[in-house]
């Protein structure tokens, strides 16, 4: 139990709601009074240009928001985590995603063993079973090459293997097929499979657990699927299955043979794994020297992370601004709109890493908070959506603090009319940006000749805050830098708001609940204490299954 004060009762908390209070200024006014705002509010950390001077902060702020940050003893936490400490009390687990990407001579001890040794030797094995597929050296059952992998998992065992082979495509194995399973609708695996040769394919059935129904619902299915393919016989799972676990006894209780599975820890949380065995999928993409090149990237924010002083440390700056927004402005929701087709899943994947981190709403002492804590992550590529829902971010009645996320050159591959398009596709970038911050004001309407009775419609109030984040490309590296980045945002965030970002007890219910009314829908089972409501529902689906 700590002694420490609520959140809201700290004289640093009470500090900005009286700035807050206090605030009048426009972005207009802000930039108008900085000349060298622009310059002054960048932070660079590896190939990362962080743009932050879209925000509605002004030094004041920053240093109310670091005050905040020491009170709260963000850095302290920081060092617990990295030290390998169990930090996360309701499971009592250490939180040690840095370590699956620490150099190899690292010492990071958890119970007093150096978990580093294990971490590279798992790297190693992946790097050589990937080669092997690549090569079409691991053959399957008839001698065929493998020229289809099909990862199954779904949450954490899905996302980012699934976001990353999308963002990674021109790094990718073209004459390779990658499909992504995860939703137990089994329509997800028709689709996956039904134009493929089981002789050829290779499941990858990722699950830290080994017990989440929707994967190994899907992975029996895979199963049945194969070996329907290649005339029943059961050997043959060995050369077309493997795992990726931390649960050996479950995964060879499956049926795949323990040497086909690639482990990782209980100190590694599903949302944070995709750098663990859980990237496997991805290795085989990319290859082994790509996948390094990502943990790198990796590596770079976590050292930045770790070593740099609170005014220039790039995720402690966005935790903050985000704690801006969330808590003094009541801004709910938080936009993340790449400018990259290739970041088409990166929203999704930071929805998981967000939302189920820091949608909490009891302290780490299991009181109730009185303050908001995470947003609702949202957001697809940046043209798409300013055709879409943009209008209501210009105009609408809600504050939604947004990253706008863009790269200066094009992928390679593309042909010189397609890279020629990429210039227009940043200026869409740079263009929100300004009409976000600075809008249109009545005068500005008025002076084009608008008639008056369309100047309210025409005009834009400005004020929505963006963060700019540009890279040269869009490397494994940079891959890398921007989930670190978002990874210890996360982290700066539920150390402020004194939750424990590492559980996710608040999916257990609904799967709890999915089980016992799973008979009901099968064989019309009575399901005791089922509500009225849910009752109702069940009896017009069975209803509804059984008429022809
Ligand atoms: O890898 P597993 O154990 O199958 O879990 C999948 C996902 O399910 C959750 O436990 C809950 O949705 C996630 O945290 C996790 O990423």
């Amino acid at each position: 139990m700590s002694d420490a004060p609520k959140l809201t009762r700290r004289p640093q908390w009470t500090a900005l709601e009286d700035h807050r209070a206090a605030w009048r200024d426009h972005l207009r006014d802000l930039f108008a009074a900085d000349p060298g705002r622009a310059e002054r509010y960048v932070v660079r950390v590896g190939d990362l240009r962080i743009d932050y001077s879209k925000n509605l902060v002004t030094d004041e702020t920053l240093s109310l928001l670091q005050e905040l940050a020491a009170a709260t003893d963000v850095f302290g936490l920081r060092d617990a985590m990295f030290r390998g400490e169990r930090i996360n009390t309701t499971e009592n687990r250490a939180v040690l995603h840095t370590a699956l990407r620490a150099p190899r001579e690292a010492v990071i001890e958890v119970d007093g063993e150096n978990v580093v040794p294990g971490v590279h030797a798992v790297l190693d094995r992946m790097g050589d079973f990937a080669n092997r597929v690549r090569s079409g050296e691991w053959t399957g059952h008839t001698g065929r090459r493998i020229r289809n992998v099909v990862n199954i998992g779904i949450g954490g065992s899905d996302l980012g293997p699934a976001m990353a082979y999308e963002v990674l495509r021109p790094y990718t194995a073209r004459e390779l097929t990658f499909r992504f399973v995860s939703n137990v609708d089994g329509a997800d695996l028709h689709e996956a499979v039904r134009d493929l040769d089981p002789a050829e394919t290779l499941f990858i059935v990722a699950s830290k657990t080994f017990t989440t129904i929707e994967t190994i619902t899907n992975a029996t299915s895979a199963r049945s699927w194969l070996l329907a393919g290649l005339g029943g016989e059961e050997k043959a799972v060995a050369r077309h299955f493997v795992a990726l676990s931390t649960n050996a006894e479950k995964v060879t209780g499956f049926g795949i043979d323990a040497d086909n599975m690639f482990e990782f820890w209980d100190w590694v949380g599903g949302r944070y794994s995709f750098d663990s065995a859980i990237g496997l999928s991805l290795m085989i993409a990319i290859g082994p020297d790509r996948f390094r090149e990502l943990l790198d990237g990796f590596r770079v924010v976590d050292e930045h992370f770790r070593t740099a002083p609170a005014e220039s440390n790039a995720p402690l700056l966005l935790g903050l601004l985000g704690i801006w927004y969330g808590n003094f402005f009541d801004a709910q929701s938080h936009a993340v709109l790449p400018y990259s087709h290739y970041l088409s899943k990166f929203t999704a994947y930071l929805q998981q890493l967000d939302m189920e981190s820091n949608g909490k709403s009891v302290d780490r002492d299991g009181d109730p908070v009185d303050w908001q804590t995470g947003p609702v992550v949202w957001g697809t590529p940046g043209t798409n959506g300013q055709h879409a829902y943009y209008q209501l971010i210009h105009q609408g009645t809600k504050l939604i603090p947004a990253d706008l996320i863009g790269f200066a050159r094009p992928v390679a591959e593309l042909s010189d009319e397609l890279k020629a398009q990429h210039d227009l596709l940043m200026a869409n970038l740079f263009a929100q940006g300004q009409a976000l911050a600075f809008g249109k004001t009545a005068e500005e309407v008025r002076a084009e000749g608008v008639a008056e009775e369309q100047v309210p419609h025409r005009t834009f109030r400005g004020n929505h805050p963006t963060t700019t984040i540009l890279a040269r490309e869009l490397t494994p590296s940079v891959l890398g830098q921007l989930i670190a980045l978002y990874e210890h945002k996360v982290f700066v965030q539920g150390a402020v708001w004194n939750i424990d970002s590492f559980d996710q007890w608040g999916v257990e219910l609904g799967k709890v609940l999915a089980k016992r009314v799973e008979p009901a829908l099968t064989e019309g089972a009575e399901v005791p204490g089922l509500d009225a409501s849910t009752a109702a529902l069940v009896a017009a689906y069975r209803e509804l299954k059984e008429v022809h």
